[in-house]
Parts: structure tokens; sequence; C-alpha cells
């Protein structure tokens, strides 16, 4: 039974999956890796297969559906119906750096129920990142700190370690936003839930191989949702950790 669940969701990946796995694997060898593929056209499908054979701790999902949020909330499901007590989610391309991943984890371990993995907190290490999409990710994360009352520096952020504990305690299906917003959702959920968020610096270096899948829209789907969420009263105001 895993410990730790790390979960990689994939479209269209197979230049940088090799080397992403490899690296998570290496970084945490005691986590179970799950890759949720769905049904790739470049064959990333069929490349996930081939890591999984070839190493006991990585496994496959294959859905025909569909999604960013609805694969990462399966790959939740899965690490909760193995018995991990945590759930990494984290991007297939490599962007987010491996090596700080164990320093997450310990903070998680420590109690804390939502460790990020913060581009914009002292110590982190953002290199790469292109104008637009980091004035894009700084504006927009300052725009849903103020609409949300919270502190949180990077709550767009997909590197992150969840204790199943809380998501136990959240209504998953209940979050209907994708992309960027479900990031800022998942933190509101777990703020609601009486969890504590914590930030940890970590390097990231804008991907380098394939192409984001996100497009503009989500970027202001993402600002519609907090203004929504913000106007109407929901805040998310972590307990501090302990
Ligand atoms: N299974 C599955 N995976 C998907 C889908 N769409 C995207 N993914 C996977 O989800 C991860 C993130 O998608 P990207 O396309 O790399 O997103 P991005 O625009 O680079 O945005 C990333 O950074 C943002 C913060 O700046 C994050 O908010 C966002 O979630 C993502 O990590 C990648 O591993 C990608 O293959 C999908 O429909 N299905």
């Amino acid at each position: 039974m895993p410990d730790v669940m790390i979960v990689v969701p994939t479209y269209d990946e197979i230049e940088g999956l090799e080397r992403t796995v490899g690296r998570l694997r290496q970084s945490v060898p005691h986590a179970e890796l799950v890759i949720i593929d769905d049904g790739s056209p470049d064959g990333t499908g069929e490349l996930a297969d081939r890591l999984a054979k070839a190493d006991a701790g990585t496994l496959v999902i294959h859905r025909t559906e569909r999604g960013y949020r609805s694969a990462v909330i399966e790959g939740m499901r899965f690490a909760m119906s193995r018995g991990a007590t945590r759930v990494v989610v984290t991007d297939a391309d490599g962007s987010y750096d491996a090596d700080g991943l164990p320093e997450l984890l310990a903070v998680s371990q420590s109690g804390v129920d939502l460790v990020i993995g913060s581009r914009f907190v002292e110590g982190s290490d953002v290199r790469n990142m292109g104008p637009r999409r980091r004035w894009a990710a700084q504006i927009g994360n300052a725009y849903a700190r103020a609409m949300l009352s919270t502190g949180v520096k990077d709550l767009t952020s997909s590197l992150r370690v969840y204790r199943t504990r809380i998501l136990e305690r959240i209504d998953l299906d209940a979050i209907e936003v994708d992309a960027y917003a479900f990031q800022i959702a998942m933190a509101v959920r777990v703020a609601q839930a009486g969890g504590t968020i914590a930030e940890v610096p970590i390097g990231f270096i804008e991907r380098a191989v394939g192409s984001s899948k996100m497009r503009v829209f989500e970027e202001l789907a993402t600002l519609g949702a907090v203004t929504k969420w913000g106007l109407s009263g929901v805040r998310a105001l972590p307990k501090p950790p302990r």
C-alpha cells in the first residue's frame, strides 16, 4: 500500500513524459505514480504503458473522456482507493522541478493539508517563463488573492501535495471549473473544509517540449469564476499551518 501517490495527467506529452516520470520516481522512490492519459493522439498512452511495464511503481489509467479537471479527480480517487495518505499532482512536461518534491512532502508530513509548490514566494526559482505567461499568472494570482482574501501567492500552481483526509471532506463532483480556475477552486475547498495550506518555494522552468493545452479563454474563464466567487462572499482563508 503506497503512502504517497503521484498523479500525472497527460495529453500529448510524448516528448517529455519519460524524463518527467524518471525524475519523479528518482526523487520519491517510495511513491507510486499513476499516469492518467486521455487517448493522446501522439502515442503518449502507449509510451505510458511501456514505462509501466518496465517499472512496477508506475501505473496507467487510459480514459476515453477528455479534460484536466476530471483526469486529476480520477487520479485523486484512484490514490484514495489504494489507501494513499498523500496525493501529489504535477504536470507531465517536467516544468515543476521534481527535486523539490521531498521538501513539499516533508511539510505535508508535518500535517499540512495542501502544500503548494510556489513560483511566487521567496526562494523560488522561475526560469524561461515568457513575459505574457508570467504577467498573466502574477496578475491573475494578485486578483484572486484580493477577491478571495487569501495570502496564498501561487493559487494556480499545479505542483501540489494534498492529504487524502482533506480530499475525503470535499465534494469533488461539485467542482465545475477547469484548468487554472480548478487549481484556485481546490484551494478554496480545502480552506472551506477547515484545512491548512502552506506554500513551499520551487524551481520552475517553462516547458521546453510539447505545448500548453490551456487556451486563452481558460484565463478569462478563471477571472470570471474568481469575480463570481469573490462577489458572492467566497473566501479562501486557510488555517495557518501548525
Ligand atoms: N489527461 C489529461 N491531461 C491533460 C489534459 N489537458 C492538459 N493535460 C495535462 O495537464 C498538464 C498541464 O497542462 P498544460 O497544457 O501543460 O498546462 P499549462 O498551460 O502549461 O498550465 C500549467 O501551468 C499552470 C500554472 O501556470 C497551471 O495552473 C496549469 O494547471 C498547468 O499546470 C500536462 O501534463 C498536460 O498534459 C486533458 O484534457 N487530459
